[in-house]
């Protein structure tokens, strides 16, 4: 299996075994440590996220992939005691240092170029979008879900806002099956529509990024394979970071995956060679099924 030599940044045996994106990155995370409260979750995680390209997640139950999903748009931040240390750049700039704290952080790392994002967490929030495991319309109509975050950030008119809608539902293959009863609840909408409406609600905003913790584990095959296709054509306007439990799904939509362990990210590379050629046992192990 190990018969092609791909790049290896580092020969320690320990490091994570990272082939970085040739493209342009949106989103990156360098070194991230991550407490629940005095509870270690993350250790100096790094995951290069390249624009345009669907970056998967995966690794047993409790690795981790749920937090570092949650720690790049600073959604913790709700939770007190939750803190995170290292950088988050957004294209190029830094989403969890202050001023000072950069100042001490160029000085040990001589990291020059980097600024600080400055941005608020309604900002930051327009520009990471995210869509849970389980679908969450809110309790209003179709029409309504999905020119909700757009009325929080922006000013439009009536006319603007109908394009909106439907455009954000057209992109993720909604439109047709809601398109005669948009004023109507979006809770009585299948789950698998639930969830491409949560799409929609979330692209409306046309973030940069678009987070997914787990979309498809509460969907059925046929609702699974559709809202894979979604995210497969959003993937020309955004950059997507999926977490996954279902290896398959990972390895059909997915340009490049990320594999965790204990906290850690054991090895990043473009999905099929991290599929057909693993470097690490514990990757092999995991995507071979022999554990997790
Ligand atoms: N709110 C919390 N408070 C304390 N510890 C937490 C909290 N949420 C998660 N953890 C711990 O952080 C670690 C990582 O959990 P996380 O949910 O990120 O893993 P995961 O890989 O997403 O798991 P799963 O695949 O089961 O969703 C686990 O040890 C978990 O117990």
């Amino acid at each position: 299996m190990n018969d092609v030599a791909t790049p290896i940044v580092s020969r320690d045996p320990e490091a994570p075994i990272m082939v970085r994106p040739n493209g342009d990155l949106v989103l990156e995370a360098r070194q991230l440590d991550f407490f629940y409260g005095k509870n270690q979750s993350l250790y100096g995680v790094d995951l290069p996220i390249e624009r345009n390209k669907i970056t998967a997640l995966i690794g047993p139950s409790g690795c981790g992939k749920s937090t570092l999903l949650r720690t790049l748009n600073k959604i913790y931040d709700l939770y007190p005691g939750q803190n995170a240390t290292g950088r988050i750049l957004l294209d190029g700039k830094d989403l969890l240092t202050d001023r000072a704290s950069m100042s001490r952080l160029k000085e040990r790392d001589g990291d020059v170029a980097l600024e600080p994002a400055n941005l608020d967490t309604s900002a930051l929030r327009a520009r990471i979008g995210m869509v849970f495991q389980k679908p969450t319309p809110f309790p209003m109509s179709i029409y309504d879900n999905v020119a909700f975050g757009v009325r929080l950030y922006f000013k439009k008119s009536k006319a603007e806002m109908d394009q909106i809608v439907e455009r954000s539902l057209r992109r993720a293959a909604l439109w047709e099956e809601v398109k005669d009863k948009l004023n109507t609840s979006g809770l009585g909408l299948s789950g698998g529509q639930q969830q491409r409406l949560c799409v929609a609600r979330g692209i409306a905003v046309e973030p940069e990024v678009l987070l997914l913790d787990e979309p498809a584990s509460a969907l059925d095959p046929v609702s699974t394979a559709k809202l894979e296709e979604t995210l497969m054509e959003l993937r020309e306007d955004f950059s997507i970071v999926i977490v996954t439990h279902n290896l398959q799904q990972a390895a059909r939509i997915s340009d490049y995956t990320g594999f965790m362990f204990l906290g850690r990210m054991i090895e990043f590379r473009p999905t099929a060679e991290l599929f057909e050629r693993p470097q690490s046992t514990r990757t092999r192990d995991y995507v071979t099924g022999r554990f997790g």
